[in-house]
């Protein structure tokens, strides 16, 4: 269906694999455009290691506005090593997710029938993660006392508010229920963490008396990897807080398929301000600039940005031409480029 519109994208390609990625996120992206009757007005914004060596910055508030002012951001790696860490991840990364309030950080797991799982009978593998995104230990509170001396102490601490548990929490059943399965699963670390894990938990049970028709589980996050591994199938949608939902979204990519393959969308579900699509991965220092990196990440981040643009066509076209690629890939080394051109191509109808 034609559709005439057109949507800008800010594209943040970053560092590392990110801009290699992102460059065959953006062809898909252009090719299903045209099939669709969407035409998609970029902007590149150059931001990351190379910025910040030549001018100390890492997103001035003129970008962000600028950033702030399109329908939606693709994203592609964000870190360098010749970077302090944390400098570019959180001065750039976390600084768009938290003033553009992702609070839904979502990461889709599945496992396509043809690419191989390291793990022996994963079963049938489709669940979502639904991380939050803008709390946790991820908020920058906390500090160093005596640094460098015996006596240092370090902390950081989760910040967890009523209203940012509740309403990720309240998306993440929203999502459940609007899936066949319907079960959503809580892991945290309740049996400890008792004064964020209690909020999460009896937010979640609040929660699960508007929503009768989802099956309601806990599990505490040591306790989720072993099943990610032994059960992937249990999962449905997963809700957990920002650093839970960090690690074993890593996890859950490794089970299926690999990180190559594991996409995410950082989303306002307000839609106050534009949503933003990237890779689980992050910008592979040892494989950078090689043409070594999948791109399919990359290319499913920009189907979930169709989707949430309402292109929900375009998003399946996408969708389809990524799993024709995946059923017949063979093992035999390809460049990001290639990967790229054949999804593209198979996009095209
Ligand atoms: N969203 C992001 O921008 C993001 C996410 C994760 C990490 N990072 C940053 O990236 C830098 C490197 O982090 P890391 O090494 O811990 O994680 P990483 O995800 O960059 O790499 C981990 C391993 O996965 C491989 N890998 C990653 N993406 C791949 C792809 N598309 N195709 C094939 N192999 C791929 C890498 O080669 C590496 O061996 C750090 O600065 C980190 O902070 C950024
Ligand atoms: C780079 C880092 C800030 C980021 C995170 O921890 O969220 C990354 O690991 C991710 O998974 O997107
Ligand atoms: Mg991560």
């Amino acid at each position: 269906m034609s559709t005439n519109k057109t949507f800008t994208l800010a594209v943040v390609p970053g560092d590392g694999i990110g801009p290699e990625v992102t460059t065959e996120a953006l062809k898909v992206l252009d090719a299903v455009a045209a099939q669709h009757g969407v035409t998609f007005e970029r902007t590149e914004y150059d931001l990351g290691a190379r910025r910040w060596h030549a001018t100390g910055e890492t997103l001035p508030d003129a970008e962000l506005e600028s950033i702030r002012g399109h329908d939606a951001i693709l994203l592609g790696a964000i870190g360098d090593p010749t970077v302090p860490s944390g400098t570019l991840e959180r001065g750039l990364l976390l600084k768009l997710r938290f003033t553009l309030d992702h609070y839904v950080n979502l990461r889709p797991s599945k496992i396509y029938p043809s690419v191989g799982s390291p793990l022996a009978n994963p079963g049938e593998v489709d669940f979502v993660v639904v991380r939050e995104g803008t709390e946790g230990p991820y908020v920058g509170n906390g500090g160093a006392l005596r640094v460098g001396t015996p006596a240092e102490i370090a902390t950081e601490v989760s910040v967890n508010t009523a209203y940012g548990v509740e309403r990720v929490v309240r998306d993440a059943f929203a999502r459940a229920q609007a899936r066949p399965r319907k079960k959503l699963t809580l892991v945290h670390k309740n049996n400890v963490l008792v004064y964020a894990g209690h909020l999460w938990k009896r937010t979640v049970d609040a929660v699960a008396k508007e929503f009768p028709e989802i099956t309601v589980d806990y599990l505490h996050v040591d306790a989720a990897t072993i099943f990610l591994v032994t059960d992937p199938a249990r999962f449905d949608v997963i809700v957990t807080d920002n650093l839970f939902g960090d690690i074993i979204t890593d996890l859950a990519a490794a089970i299926s398929g690999g990180i190559g393959l594991a996409a995410s969308a950082n989303i306002n579900p307000d839609r106050t301000a534009p949503s933003m699509f990237e890779p689980v991965h992050g910008s592979a220092p040892d494989i950078a600039g090689q043409q070594k990196a999948d791109p399919t990440a990359a290319i499913l981040s920009a189907a979930l940005l169709c989707d949430h643009l309402g292109l929900t066509e375009a998003a399946a076209a996408i969708e389809a031409a990524v799993t024709a690629d995946i059923e017949e890939r063979t093992g035999a080394a390809r460049t990001t480029a290639e990967i790229g051109d054949a999804i593209a191509k198979r996009a095209l109808g």
